[in-house]
């Protein structure tokens, strides 16, 4: 393995045996595999290539069973792969299951010994580094009660606290950090950066796609057992919700869409808005040629304009602006009660505001949807944000008795700039002072 990685892995899978009856499982042990077989195959995790350099941090994100435990099991070398190869460099330190390898009957403290000499600790250098754990884990007294009588919580902030201060090259977090309070999370995520930044590299599963966007520096997600992609963390994570809450491209059918008798218009088109065809986005200043697109196409939001304090396309919003966006939407197919929504991220990818006419229903608008229709929305926002690049997703949906059946997703495909913020942080809350001392 080339000396650059601390992890490498390549096709990796991981099949279990699968027996439908206990019996079974004995009788295969009476027979050769090749002559007959009690079991079926299941393949919890199949065709997965990772690299993870020092001081990187890996996100791994998929639905429930799609195998991620498996993947961190697997490279903390608590499964052994069916098939593929791995090889990992250094000291391995894995939050896995909550209170995995610790001892209930043992102490606190007790355990810290235990849990830093199965990570090849010696007594001096965990006497050395004792303090540290215990001001980090920041338990109290409980630190000399047995693991038993802790809380879910406790035994958490001891685990990471022994696994995060042993200055690991590797170090796993199986979801684990869910079950710590926010204070707690946000002291893990600043110790989990002082580690990155002195080259640790860390695998980070996580259900919050925020944690995600904001600690990794590229995620795999999972679907399946299968590698579905791997790239930019804000990427992954708009993927990982189609999975979530879309219907694979592929069945996105158009039998989710029944017929409406009438549709009618919303709002009058009065704008520089261009009918038709899909080429309004791209010709528009504040479009992002980078954005990401999908859906069924059975409606297309053809073309925007974006407005505040009576410019047109503006290059800069003065924070605190009211902007106009004018979403135009043409129905190619009869469309039911159609969904319109609207998301503002940071350009990191942190949602700032997300709503849809299911939240806010608008007069009209789901009444709309016939077959050849084009209508015309208009979204007023304030722009209360702090400095920076703002990235706008458009999307309109539909539901059928399932799911929600995506038509056109055009995530960050409109891009703000906001400027001159009187404050900072993300959002402004609105701030009043008044001198309160004089009677
Ligand atoms: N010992 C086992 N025998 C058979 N199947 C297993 C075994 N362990 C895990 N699986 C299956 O492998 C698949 C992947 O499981 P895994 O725990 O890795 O998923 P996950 O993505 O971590 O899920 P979650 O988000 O719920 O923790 C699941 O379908 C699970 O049922």
């Amino acid at each position: 393995m080339s000396g650059e990685y601390i992890v490498s892995a390549e096709a990796l899978g991981k099949c279990y045996r699968v027996y439908s009856k206990p019996v079974h499982r004995l009788l295969q042990g009476l027979v050769d595999v090749e002559s007959k077989r009690y079991f079926t195959e299941f393949w919890a995790l199949r065709g997965i290539d990772l690299q993870v350099r020092p001081g990187e941090t890996v996100g791994v994100v998929g639905r429930n069973g799609s195998g991620k435990s498996t993947l961190l099991q697997l490279l903390a070398g608590t499964l052994t792969p069916t098939e593929g190869r791995i090889d990992v460099q250094g000291r391995v330190a894995a939050l896995l299951e909550l209170g995995s390898g610790f001892n209930p009957e043992f102490s606190g403290r007790e355990n810290v010994y235990l849990n830093a000499a199965v990570l090849g600790l010696e007594r001096r250098e965990i006497d050395s580094k004792l303090d540290a754990i215990l001001a980090f884990a920041d338990i109290g007294a409980f630190i000399d009660q047995p693991i038993r009588n802790y809380s879910s919580g406790m035994v958490v902030r001891l685990a990471f606290a022994v696994q995060a201060q042993v200055d690991p090259q590797l170090l796993i977090v199986d979801e684990a950090l869910a079950v710590g309070d926010a204070k707690f999370q946000a002291k893990c995520f600043a110790r989990l950066k002082q580690l990155k930044d002195s080259g640790t590299a860390i695998l980070l599963v996580s259900h919050s796609a925020d944690q995600i966007v904001q600690h990794c520096d590229r995620a795999h997600l999972l679907d399946g057992g299968r590698q579905m992609l791997v790239g930019k963390p804000k990427d992954v994570v708009n993927h990982y919700y189609d999975v979530l809450f879309g219907v694979d491209k592929e069945e996105a059918e158009p039998s989710a869409v029944a017929e409406v008798a009438q549709s009618h218009e919303v709002s009058d088109a009065r704008s520089t808005l261009i009918p038709g065809d899909d080429a309004g986005f791209e010709a528009r200043a504040n479009y992002n040629p980078n954005e990401f697109r999908w859906g069924d196409k059975a409606a297309r939001i053809v073309d925007f304009e974006l407005s505040a304090a009576g410019r047109s396309y503006p290059t800069m919003v003065e924070s605190g602006t009211t902007a106009m966006l004018t979403l135009r939407v043409a129905f190619d197919r009869e469309v039911v009660r159609p969904i319109l929504g609207v998301t503002v991220k940071t350009a990191e990818g942190v949602v700032v505001y997300g709503s849809n006419t299911e939240y806010k229903p608008l007069p009209g608008w789901a009444q709309s949807g016939t077959r050849g229709s084009v209508v015309d929305v208009r979204i007023c926002f304030d722009l209360r944000l702090a400095d920076g690049d703002y990235f706008i997703s458009v999307g309109i949906a539909s539901r059928n008795e399932h799911s929600v059946v995506p038509h056109d997703r055009r995530y960050d495909s409109i891009h703000v700039k906001v400027g001159n913020a009187d404050f900072f942080g993300m959002a402004d809350l609105g701030l009043a002072m008044v001198d309160a001392s004089s009677p």
